[in-house]
């Protein structure tokens, strides 16, 4: 694997940054299939990372199983030093420090917006429901939808309701965010909305491990690409390195049959 991105200007800027997950070795088989082939992966903390690769690569079974939603059937998964792998972990625990938003919205139906927001920070951390609400309708106002709070999610865009799925991924301020194929249901003038929601988390400093078909997406928000082929790590760089100037045979296919 070549990795040229270096510790990049954002080591720079956040500095005395540490690693925020660390992926070691690991492999994932789904019967004799090799899912994931030895994948060794580390992300700073305030780093945003774009996994990118052919469907089927592996990019969504390595973002399971650091949610653990997959058991990895080698290898180890660090999330700030502690070995979640270990079988001895509080699986939920775990995933309470982890924000993870799906390709669709997954928002709860029967809940309003503001209570789609809320429900982890009150369920799982206890918070009460007034000072949760008070945040919750920060959130929303943050991304402009405040007026929406006592919605169903069925009154919102699909580009709305991807918002609030992130804002509701934030809420209890986890450690690590996970993006699968967000923008992939949404039409290109929503996929700008959901985009520019990404930057302004990563401008206050989210991690945030994102896997996407979308170059473009990648390349205005990664600071580090990864592409995966085979459930193996071909080639990691800059947006600029990786896109502009692949140095994998494997990646310059991949890119290039992108654009035909
Ligand atoms: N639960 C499962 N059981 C069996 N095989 C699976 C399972 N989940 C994924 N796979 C297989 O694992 C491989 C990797 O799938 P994965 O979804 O991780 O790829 P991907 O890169 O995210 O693809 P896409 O871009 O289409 O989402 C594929 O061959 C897929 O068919």
């Amino acid at each position: 694997m070549v990795d040229r991105a270096g510790p990049g200007p954002r080591a720079d800027r956040w500095c005395g940054v540490s690693t925020a997950l660390s992926v070691r070795g690991v492999h994932k088989w789904f019967g004799r299939t090799p899912v994931l082939q030895g994948i060794d992966l580390d992300v700073a903390e305030h780093e945003v990372v774009a996994l990118i690769g052919a469907s089927g690569s592996g990019k969504s079974t390595l973002l399971r199983t650091v949610n653990l939603l997959e058991p990895v059937d080698d290898g180890q998964i660090f999330l700030h030093e502690q070995d979640i792998t270990d079988p001895r972990v509080d699986a939920d625990a775990i995933r309470a420090r982890i924000g993870v938003v799906f390709q669709h919205y997954n928002l709860f139906p029967h809940l309003t917006v503001l209570d789609n927001v809320t429900l982890a920070s009150r369920k799982v951390f206890g918070v009460r429901r007034a000072e949760a609400a008070e945040r919750g309708l920060a959130l929303l106002e943050r991304i402009g939808l405040a007026d929406k709070a006592r919605s169903y999610p069925d009154r919102l865009s699909g580009g709305q309701q991807q918002r609030v799925a992130i804002v509701r991924a934030i809420a209890t301020e986890p450690e690590l965010l996970l993006l699968d194929e967000i923008t992939s249901a949404l039409d290109p003038v929503l996929v700008g909305e959901v985009l520019d929601l990404v930057r302004e988390l990563k401008e206050s400093g989210s991690t945030i491990v994102m896997a996407t078909h979308e170059m473009g997406f990648a390349r205005r928000v990664a600071d580090r690409v990864v592409f995966l082929a085979d459930g193996r790590i071909v080639e990691s760089g800059t947006p600029a390195q990786v896109f502009d100037a692949p140095e994998q045979e494997r990646t310059r296919d991949f890119l290039a049959r992108l654009h035909h």
